[in-house]
């Protein structure tokens, strides 16, 4: 059984659109959309591995983020913490880094069912929260 902590980052911009990568055909979930992110090395903090996945993913350089939330889910073959940071401070502008595609997504427009199982609760969250606006 693997266990990960993850941490991902919501990218919201000023019109209220979040940016959304699809991840890779040979990957775990594959063809889902998500979060821009990956796994906390030895030694990192959360907002450390972050500010590196997003670096690395999506060319950004993160200039303020705050939590968002912290879940944990359970998937057949391994374990998983997922930090989610709501990131609305960057230098850059996001780009499919690694080959992925990339978009910007209302964030009202949002649907758990594109993303990892996990992410429901957190999809749930932002797309109330838009409609509340
Ligand atoms: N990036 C990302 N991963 C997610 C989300 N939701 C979710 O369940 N996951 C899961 C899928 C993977 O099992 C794990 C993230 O791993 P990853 O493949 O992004 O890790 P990584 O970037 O470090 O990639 P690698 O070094 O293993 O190639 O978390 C999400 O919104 N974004
Ligand atoms: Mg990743």
């Amino acid at each position: 059984m693997k266990i990960l902590n993850i941490a991902v980052g919501i990218i919201r911009n000023s019109q209220g659109e979040i940016f959304i990568t699809r991840r890779a055909a040979d990957a775990h979930m594959a063809n889902k959309l998500e979060f821009p992110g990956g796994k906390i090395e030895e030694g990192e903090t959360p907002e450390q591995a972050m500010i590196r996945e997003l670096q690395e993913e999506v060319g950004i350089t993160v200039q303020g983020a705050t939590l968002f939330d912290k879940l944990k889910y359970q998937f057949p073959d391994r374990h998983i913490t997922l930090w989610f940071w709501l990131v609305e401070n960057w230098q850059g502008e996001p780009w499919g880094k690694e080959g992925q595609p990339g978009e910007w997504i209302a964030q009202s427009a949002l649907n758990a069912d594109d993303f990892p199982p996990a992410n429901e609760p957190i999809i749930n969250k932002l797309v109330q929260s838009a409609q509340a606006c």
